[in-house]
């Protein structure tokens, strides 16, 4: 089921086309990544979803559970620029924000334990590292206990240490059956946390679909043999073969099906020909990142 269909959406800055015609639909309990460089529209979509950003065409609409609920109470957001007061404590900003979503103290304290900002609950927040501070953002999204969360680039800036930190509370929260949408313009990032992503580009849609579908779509083999010539001719024999190619002297070739694996090495035992390599090859995501992103451009 969708939690979320977005709908030919547009959106202009004066002449700069920041979403064009942008339609996707989120399943309900997905960790959804928005993958797309600096400026690809990926903050101006979530504006938009969350009715901070007007003046746009198209339409979108939310599947969301709770009844009445209104997105600002069952949609917790990550920005960019975090809204907290820097002279107040930790808490006294979540308690800010849990009067606004009609959030409980037993809400705070859950998202301060979650995050594990507990401890530092009571300093002040202009004291507070950026990682702690993005930590509290967090909880603050996390205040009202949301089917939704949408994360801006969460991790921007953080040490790696920092970064761990928070790709696993993003894995927790939809372990949790929270729907996530991750935008982040780091490739690995979508890669370790989501379980679908859209690519976009100058505002475009270039993919949509559940990341395993990206990796696992053909199965790569490496092979060699003692004679090149006579398995360059085998493997041209071969149906079921979508490419061949030569790469660093081994021969890469693109099987359409996994299943042909078998035949394929059946099909090179011939008495003229040692095979001294085989070895399947894990397609990484990068890798069709890059096909999508070449795709478009030609
Ligand atoms: N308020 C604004 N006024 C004018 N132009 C804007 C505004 N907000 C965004 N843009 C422009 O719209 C385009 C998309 O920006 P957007 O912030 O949505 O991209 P992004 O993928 O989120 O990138 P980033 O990670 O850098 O925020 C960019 O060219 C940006 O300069």
């Amino acid at each position: 089921m969708e939690i979320l269909t977005v709908t030919n959406l547009s959106k202009s800055f004066g002449k700069v086309k920041a979403v064009q015609n942008l339609s996707f639909s989120v399943p309900k309990g997905s960790i959804m990544g928005i993958l797309g460089p600096n400026g690809s529209g990926k903050s101006t979509t979530l504006g938009i979803l969350l009715n901070v950003t007007h003046g746009y065409q198209g339409s979108f609409s939310w599947n969301l559970n709770k009844e009445n609920s209104n997105a600002r109470q069952n949609i917790g957001a990550l920005l960019e620029t975090p809204n907290f007061y820097p002279y107040l404590t930790g808490a006294k900003n979540l308690e800010i924000v849990a009067e606004i979503k009609g959030a409980s103290s037993s809400d705070i304290k859950t998202a301060l334990e979650f995050t594990g900002m507990k401890e530092h609950a009571k300093r002040k927040y202009q004291n507070y590292s950026l990682g702690m501070k993005q930590r509290l953002a967090i909880a603050s999204a996390m205040l009202g206990d949301p089917e939704v969360m949408i994360l801006d680039e969460p991790t921007n800036g953080l040490d790696p240490e920092g970064i761990a930190e928070i790709r696993q509370m993003i894995i927790e929260l939809g372990d949790k059956g929270k729907t996530i949408l991750l935008a982040s313009h780091l490739l690995d990032e979508v890669e370790k946390v989501c379980s679908h992503l859209i690519v976009l580009d100058k505002g475009e849609k270039l993919y949509e679909g559940p990341i395993n579908a990206l990796t696992t779509s053909d199965t790569i083999v490496e092979i060699n043999a003692d004679n090149p010539e006579k398995l360059k001719s085998l493997l041209e024999d071969f149906n079921g073969i979508k490419s061949i190619k030569k790469e660093s002297g081994k021969f890469i070739v693109q099987l359409g099906d996994r299943s042909y694996l078998k035949d394929l090495s059946k099909h090179l035992n011939d008495q003229e020909l040692t095979i001294t390599h085989f070895s399947e090859v894990k397609k990484s995501l990068e890798e069709e990142f890059l096909n999508i992103i070449k795709r478009h451009k030609s």
